[in-house]
């Protein structure tokens, strides 16, 4: 593939326009794992942190791996048009915060959203130039054992959550890539490449 050199000492960047990737799987599939281990090695793939009104988890910090708000904070952001796509999942919102996506765009940086099914469907009508890729379980009992030994939510909230997989399990078609969970060192690779390439 030929690349686009944009001066004598600049670094090649890829052709095309910059790179939207969302990664949806069920819960539990292994999504933070993963992106945390590309990003890891590549910090330079920058991942939106979304809102949400769940409780943080054990170690959660906010700004970190969510802005954590109330009700009345959300309907806010939602009200005032600041959310790229936002959906309920399990008893709780969740959305991306738009004007930080769309300036990494426009600054010609690789964006990561880390989103569930609905969000993912929203993005593709809004911005049907994204990259969908659908992160699967190597099995239903695999998934069910990593959400319920990840030991983060309770039996009710698992049962929610696993309510939830079967419907994102369906709809795994709807997504340009599917990635197997089973090695995270590969997905991880895999994942990079995709959020690179044109
Ligand atoms: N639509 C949408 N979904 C999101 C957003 N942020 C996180 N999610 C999804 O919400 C679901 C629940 O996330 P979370 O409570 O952190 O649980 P976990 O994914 O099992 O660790 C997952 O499918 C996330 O990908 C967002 O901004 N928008
Ligand atoms: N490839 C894998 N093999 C085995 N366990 C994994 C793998 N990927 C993730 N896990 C484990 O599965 C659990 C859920 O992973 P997590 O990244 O929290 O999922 P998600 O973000 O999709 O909800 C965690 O305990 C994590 O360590």
């Amino acid at each position: 593939m030929s690349e686009v050199v944009s001066g004598g000492t600049s670094p090649a960047v890829p052709p095309g326009r910059p790179r939207l990737t969302v990664l949806s799987g069920p819960s539990g599939v292994g999504k933070s794992t993963v992106v945390a281990h590309m990003r890891q090695a590549h910090p330079e793939i920058w991942l939106s942190v979304s809102a949400t009104t769940r409780s943080p988890r054990p170690g959660e910090r906010h700004g970190v791996q969510y802005f954590f708000v109330d009700d009345g904070e959300f309907d806010k952001l939602v009200a005032n048009g600041e959310l790229l796509e936002w959906a309920e999942f399990a008893g709780n919102r969740y959305g991306t915060p738009r004007n930080a996506v769309l300036e990494r765009l426009a600054a010609g940086e690789p964006v990561l959203l880390e989103i569930d099914l609905q969000g993912a469907r929203q993005v593709r009508e809004s911005m049907p130039e994204a990259r969908l890729v659908f992160l699967a379980p190597p099995s239903w009992e695999e998934l069910v054992r990593r959400l319920t030994g990840r030991g983060t939510e309770a039996p009710e909230v698992i049962e929610r959550r696993l309510t939830a997989a079967r419907t994102e399990l369906a709809a795994e078609s709807e997504f340009d890539h599917t990635l197997v969970n089973t090695s995270v060192e590969q997905v991880a690779a895999e994942l990079l490449a995709l959020t690179r390439t044109s």
